[in-house]
């Protein structure tokens, strides 16, 4: 009788034989359920085996073999096989990340294309002409036609003016489903390519054919999405496909509305891990079988799989959200680049202000240089001024110098952005009297103040309660609201312009997709004359109105002990910066800081990213930071700190007999945030002078770990490049 491996989700690094009467070698690949203990589990299956590796008597017949979709092709198992080697994850743990979980679970799934193709039917070009009718159905035939490509998605004809009238039009056949195969390059709406813009897509596009890592550099607002998009085009054109990668969620909807507009014969797949499970395993399977054109999406498309690709588009490679900081912790631009090899394709990492890594491997010339160094329509970029609050009375945090800036934008009718980092209305609540603060009953964090719902609110582990009336310790009435967050900038800024239209942009009030793209519409339609925001509003947005961006509290970023604070600061203030003034009008960026000299300020103020990375790699040189050395972290938590440090003593000691030189094992210390949610957490730092050092170590040290018998209360996980050091 046949065996199949099986990969299963299991927090071990094994594979799970099982017989199957019917396999065969084709099978590989595919989705199955099999017994597993009392229940069952999901899984893929891996290799049909000649033996098994135990008594094949004991093997358990397979439940299900999910045959209606293709099997996983062999790059993709290679992909995630990939994945599993370099971040020491078990197989099936990372199988289970990368597929959708109704796919997983092997039930039956669609592969409809539920964005039919339309076209304006003959009886709808006959109405036209006669045009004595007046309806809705009918404008829409107009706009159809207006649209300048057929056929059209009936997604993209439901976003049009008269869109929700599709259905009628359809009842009617005006409009018709197109048989046949259809052009899916064809493009409407493209600008004339700056000269910059146009340099650098001949660059990509000229490049001998094979594997080839871009840095595109380009300056905020300096079009590299356009880029993107002509690449893209060029990719369709010659029947490939694209895979496009942001780095968040909130950033899809415009960008998908975008492609959507762009390419209205594409079949232009989202997907990300807020989309209904129906419609991500859909997507993934239209991937799968070559229907999809473009998959744009988060960090987990990483994983889609892809038949026909053409080249990979990272966008903001930078942003820390491409590295998964639970379970399975892979960089999904660095796997994006792994992709490229495997597949030998071009990959475009794309940033104004890219990571310190990618762009030292473009000045080592390891991959090549694509810059952008002008903006696509304003003529420059937005002048940079340090307002240094060492000896200013601050309102509520805001400077004079910073209002009188807002009170202009207002008068000319343009729109700022206060940037605050913070959300909340203050990040503690103190008693004055006695010196109570109200900490987070379960995490090592202080209860943020959220005075528009009144709670108190753990940003860390969620938990929350009403906030008191007086003090819990002393029952002094007067508590008071220490420090600042969004809320009360907001508040303030009610106070100070009571004319204008104030609106607060962050993830309390961009709680679910539809409130957030609510208040994307809001700020485009020019609705709103001051923005608060916090991180969210740094990246990718274009507001043409936007003309003033002022920061604050930017300071406590400046002495945050992580090597990569500097780094991080930098891009978010360039980021956040860039959004002012990208198209006619001209912007400004007022920074609030009590150390206006800081080199970090003085490279932003000059925009010069380059300056500020030479400085910022010269620092991490000395100190054998990355990218100069690899590090990988092993995290513990239990519930006391001791249980967790003691594990990670003694892997030390277990790995200290095979490190060899040029490896180093730090000493076990508490994280910086110790206890979240009644864990108490430790990690050990492990560091080489090379990638391949690294990994044949842990290589050898996993297998010991995973080999220790720990107590139910402990948990560990190795972090593998990690961010967060
Ligand atoms: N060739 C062009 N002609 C006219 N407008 C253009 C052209 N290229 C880009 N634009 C416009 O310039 C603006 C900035 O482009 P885009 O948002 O792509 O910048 P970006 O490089 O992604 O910037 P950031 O890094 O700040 O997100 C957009 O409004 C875009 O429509
Ligand atoms: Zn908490």
């Amino acid at each position: 009788m046949p065996i199949i491996r099986v990969a299963l989700p299991v927090p071990i690094p094994q594979l799970f034989d099982y017989t199957a009467e019917d396999a065969l070698e084709s099978d590989v690949g595919r989705c199955v359920r099999v017994p597993f203990g009392r229940g069952e589990k999901s899984g893929l299956i891996v290799g049909l085996p000649d033996a098994a590796e135990v008594d094949a008597a004991r093997l358990k017949p397979v439940l299900h073999i999910q045959r209606e979709v293709p099997p996983l092709p062999d790059d993709w198992l290679a992909l995630v096989g990939f994945v599993a080697r370099y971040y020491h994850a078990p197989l099936g743990e990372v199988v289970a990340l990368a597929l959708p979980p109704g796919l997983r679970r092997a039930d039956g799934v669609s592969a409809d294309d539920t964005d039919p193709l339309l076209e304006v039917a003959p009886a709808g070009r006959q109405v036209m002409a006669d045009a004595r009718r007046d309806s809705k159905a009918l404008a829409l035939l107009r706009e159809c036609e207006e649209a300048g490509v057929s056929p059209l998605r009936r997604s993209v004809i439901r976003a049009l003016p008269s869109g929700a009238a599709v259905g009628d039009a359809f009842r009617r056949g005006w409009l018709q489903l197109t048989v046949g195969n259809v052009p899916r390059h064809h493009a409407t709406g493209r600008p004339e390519l700056t000269d910059e813009q146009a340099t650098v897509i001949d660059q990509v596009l000229n490049a001998a054919p094979g594997f080839r890592p871009w840095l595109l550099q380009g300056v905020t607002g300096s079009g590299k999405t356009e880029v993107y998009l002509r690449l893209a085009e060029a990719m369709l054109a010659a029947g490939k496909q694209v895979l496009m990668l942001v780095p968040e969620i909130a950033l899809t909807p415009q960008l998908e509305h975008r492609v959507a507009q762009r390419f209205p014969a594409a079949n232009v797949i989202s997907l990300h891990s807020a989309l209904a499970e129906g419609a991500r395993s859909r997507g993934f399977v239209q991937a799968l079988s070559g229907h999809a054109d473009i998959v744009l999406g988060t960090r987990l498309s990483v994983f889609a799989p892809l038949p026909r690709l053409g080249i990979i588009l990272v966008d903001e490679e930078h942003d820390a959200s491409y590295k998964q900081q639970e379970g399975v912790r892979y960089s999904a631009r660095d796997v994006a680049v792994w992709r490229a090899r495997q597949r030998g394709l071009p990959v475009v990492l794309g940033s104004a202000t890219p990571s310190l890594e990618t762009w030292q491997h473009a000045r080592a010339e390891r991959y090549g240089l694509l810059s952008l160094s002008r903006r696509a329509v304003a003529s420059s970029l937005p002048k940079v001024r340090g307002v240094d609050t060492r000896r200013l009375k601050l309102d509520e945090g805001l400077s004079p110098a910073l209002q009188a800036a807002i009170g202009e934008r207002l008068e000319r009718g343009e729109q700022s952005l206060v940037f605050l980092n913070r959300r909340g209305y203050a990040p503690v609540l103190s008693c004055p009297a006695c010196g109570w603060i109200s900490r987070c009953p379960h995490c090592s964090a202080n209860l943020v103040v959220h005075l528009a719902d009144r709670r108190l609110r753990c940003h860390h582990c969620g938990c929350d309660g009403p906030i008191p009336h007086a003090c819990p310790s002393c029952g002094n009435q007067d508590i008071q609201p220490f420090g600042r967050g969004t809320q009360r900038i907001e508040a303030r800024l009610i106070e100070l312009f009571p004319q204008a239209r104030v609106l607060r942009v962050d993830r309390d009030a961009a709680r679910t997709r539809a409130q957030w793209e609510a208040l994307l519409d809001t700020i485009a339609a020019g609705e709103a004359d001051i923005l608060v925001g916090t991180q969210m509003m740094a990246k990718g947005h274009d507001f043409p109105k936007l003309t003033l961006v002022g920061v604050i509290g930017a300071d406590a970023s400046l002495h945050a002990a992580d090597f990569r604070a500097p780094e991080r600061l930098f891009q978010q203030l360039m980021q956040v910066g860039g959004r002012a003034g990208r198209g006619a009008l001209p912007g400004e960026v007022v920074i609030q800081t009590e150390y206006p000299g800081h080199p970090l300020f003085q490279h932003l103020a000059r925009h010069d990213f380059d300056a500020f990375a030479r400085m910022a790699l010269d620092e991490r040189k000395v100190a054998s930071f990355p990218p100069f050395s690899y590090q990988a972290m092993l995290r513990a938590d239990a519930p006391v700190l001791k249980d967790a440090v003691e594990f990670l003593q003694h892997a030390r000691r277990l790995g200290e007999a095979s490190a060899a030189a040029g490896l180093r094992l730090f000493d076990p210390v508490p994280m910086r945030l110790t206890r979240l949610a009644r864990r108490e957490r430790a990690q050990l730092l492990v560091e080489a002078d090379e990638r391949g050092l690294l990994q044949g170590f842990l290589l050898q040290w996993m297998k010991l770990l995973y080999a220790q018998r720990t107590s139910r209360e402990l948990r560990w996980q190795i972090d593998v490049d990690p961010l967060d050091v």
